[in-house]
């Protein structure tokens, strides 16, 4: 793996984390909020709440259409403080995760990402902190996988309890592609969600999957009907139906001490891993020439 030469500057931020985190661990409120300011001043779109209690569902929307819901520095704060949210939400039942003009998200703003080439460490903190408060909520949440997923956009779906798709939907890992590994968790939650031979397959081809291969491979549970009006409306029916037609506290503590507790166990220490390998590539040789290269990733015509 090619070493990266840091600036000063750069030397500086990460003897700050790792101070941070040897002392408060990667997680600490203060090295987050050092984060959080940073990221800030990469701006554009917004990541916006709508909650909705007689319903029990709320729905969370990735909103900078112009760029297909690519995220931005100030997005991803404005997720965190989404989730911030939910977890003070206590008659919740279910979440939906969606974007905004027909796409879910096409990964990192490749805007923001030049500018960052310096700062993957502390955006992959900031994003493993989300992603997994995300997951652990105690509600059922599910990603509805309009157009694009892709890159950091599939990464997002993986940090859901279940994943809708449309009838143009498309899901790809395509991080290997951008001289990248996943920056934000994905690679640990697609093993424990597919196993270890659909992970590496999707982790390694960077293969776009349209909705019929998607539900084969089990990363994508249910497909929406073709011509369906309201999608989102459809994604609540099932959302409803399929989970939350009983006792909403008995539904929370299913997830959150039973099934989510037996899945934390192991995974901490598989992201950690997954972080330390990510900074390795970010800023490297393979990014740079992926980036000039200006890739479109085109998916199959057909499964
Ligand atoms: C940082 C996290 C990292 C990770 O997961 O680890 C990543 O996410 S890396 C980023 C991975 N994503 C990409 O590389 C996406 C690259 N874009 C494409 O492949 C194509 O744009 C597309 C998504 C296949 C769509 O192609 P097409 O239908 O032909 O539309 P356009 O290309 O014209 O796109 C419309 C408009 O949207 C802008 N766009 C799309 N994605 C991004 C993005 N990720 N960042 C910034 N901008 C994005 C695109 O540039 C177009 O804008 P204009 O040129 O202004 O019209």
């Amino acid at each position: 793996m090619p070493l990266r030469v840091h600036s000063m500057k750069d030397t500086l931020i990460r003897l700050y984390n790792y101070t941070c985190k040897r002392i408060f661990h990667h997680d600490s409120p203060l090295c987050l909020h050092t984060i959080r300011n940073e990221l800030l001043r990469f701006e554009g779109g917004s990541v916006d709440l709508q909650i909705d209690n007689e319903t029990g569902i709320a729905v969370m929307t990735l909103n900078n259409p112009r760029k297909m819901n690519a995220m931005t520095g100030k997005m991803m704060v404005d997720m965190s403080d989404c989730v911030h949210e939910l977890e003070q939400w206590q008659e919740g039942k279910g979440l939906i995760l969606r974007g905004e003009g027909g796409n879910l998200c096409t990964g990192g703003d490749l805007c923001f990402v030049k500018k960052a080439l310096h700062f993957g460490d502390e955006m992959a903190i900031y994003q493993h902190d989300t992603l997994t408060r995300l997951l652990n909520l105690p509600l059922i949440s599910v990603a509805l996988i309009q157009g694009h997923a892709l890159g950091g956009g599939a990464e997002l779906c993986t940090a859901c309890d279940y994943r809708v798709m449309s009838p143009g939907g498309r899901i790809g890992f395509v991080q290997i592609k951008m001289g990248l590994t996943t920056a934000w968790g994905a690679a640990t939650r697609l093993t424990k969600l597919l196993g270890r031979r659909k992970a590496l397959e999707l982790l390694c081809s960077a293969k776009i999957l349209l909705p019929s291969a998607a539900l084969v491979s089990g990363l994508v549970d249910h497909v929406l009907p073709e011509g369906c009006e309201n999608e989102l409306l459809e994604t609540q029916k099932w959302l409803l139906e399929n989970f939350i037609a009983f006792d909403a506290s008995l539904m929370r503590a299913i997830k959150s001490q039973v099934v989510h507790a037996e899945h934390a166990a192991d995974v901490a220490l598989a992201l950690e891993k997954e972080r330390k390998l990510f900074v390795q590539t970010w800023g490297g040789p393979a990014q740079l020439k992926a980036l000039a290269a200006n890739i479109k990733h085109k998916a199959p015509l057909k499964s």
